[in-house]
């Protein structure tokens, strides 16, 4: 059998800031095609992990392999999309277009100087179709909803034809119905694109059907393979100090 890199190879990781422990002995790996989804507390170090997944924050200790690479040695950025946290909230008068923000993708790829080719309309185009919003390309992204927002960051980031895509709370300020068409395009890249999929969310009770695997962070990681079994009311209360049986008869109130 052949052997495969994982995209991502995490050893050991750990993160202390004033004498503080953010996260402690964080180990996985993340390979090509998985659909995986982290969730915890607030304050709990997701955010903090995915920036150092990214280079963004150094750990106090531990290695970060990217596609069998040195994090500082690794250079093809463009490979991994990324859409931080409230990528959303841009101002309403924002100058910028549609097609404008998605085309910024392909210039991450292939730096500012290079110019726009044939291939680089094709991807953006394409990024556009993948997400649906060929029909907003001439909008201006600021008058946009959060949903069709949310869209158009997304489609910046498969612009540049990445293998993996990192997604930091990507539902904040979204709509119900546009969230539920937001996963139902996530899990179809990931099975029809074979887009690795990694992303923070809170919606715990759907993604629940779709995602391969879970990581819990709360300092430290729970890695799941069964993500069903995982969500059990007991662990969730565990894992958020809270009752989750409470949240659950809260959302079939509604
Ligand atoms: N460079 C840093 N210096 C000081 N504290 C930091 C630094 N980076 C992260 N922290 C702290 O680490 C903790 C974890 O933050 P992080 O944003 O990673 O949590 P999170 O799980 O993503 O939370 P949320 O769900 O609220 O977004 C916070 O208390 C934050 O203030």
């Amino acid at each position: 059998m052949k052997f495969k890199v994982p995209i991502f190879d995490v050893k050991k990781l750990n993160f202390i800031v004033r004498g503080q422990t953010i996260l402690q002995d964080i180990s996985f790996e993340i390979f090509e095609g998985e659909y995986i989804a982290i969730i915890g507390p607030n304050g709990g170090g997701k955010t903090t992990l995915i920036r150092m997944l990214l280079g963004l924050e150094q750990p106090t200790s531990g290695e970060i392999r990217i596609f069998g690479k040195k994090l500082k040695e690794f250079k093809e950025w463009y490979k991994i999309g990324y859409v931080p946290q409230r990528a959303t909230l841009v101002d309403e008068n924002f100058p910028a277009t549609v097609e404008d923000i998605v085309k910024m993708g392909r210039i991450a790829k292939r730096g500012i100087l290079a110019g726009i080719s044939r291939e680089d309309k094709e991807m953006v185009e394409d990024a556009m179709i993948k997400m649906d919003i060929l029909n907003l390309r001439d909008k201006m992204v600021g008058t946009l909803s959060g949903g069709q927002r949310q869209r158009v960051m997304i489609a910046r980031a498969l612009a540049s034809c990445p293998k993996i895509l990192i997604l930091d709370e990507p539902n904040t300020g979204v709509d119900m119905v546009s969230q539920q068409r937001f996963y139902t395009l996530l899990a179809k890249l990931n099975k029809e694109e074979k887009i690795t999929i990694l992303f923070i969310t809170h919606d715990i009770g759907v993604i629940a059907d779709d995602i391969g695997r879970l990581f819990t962070i709360n300092q430290k990681a729970t890695i799941c393979n069964d993500p069903k079994k995982m969500l059990s009311c007991e662990e969730v209360s565990d894992l958020y100090g809270i009752d989750a049986h409470a949240l659950h008869h809260h959302k079939h109130e509604h």
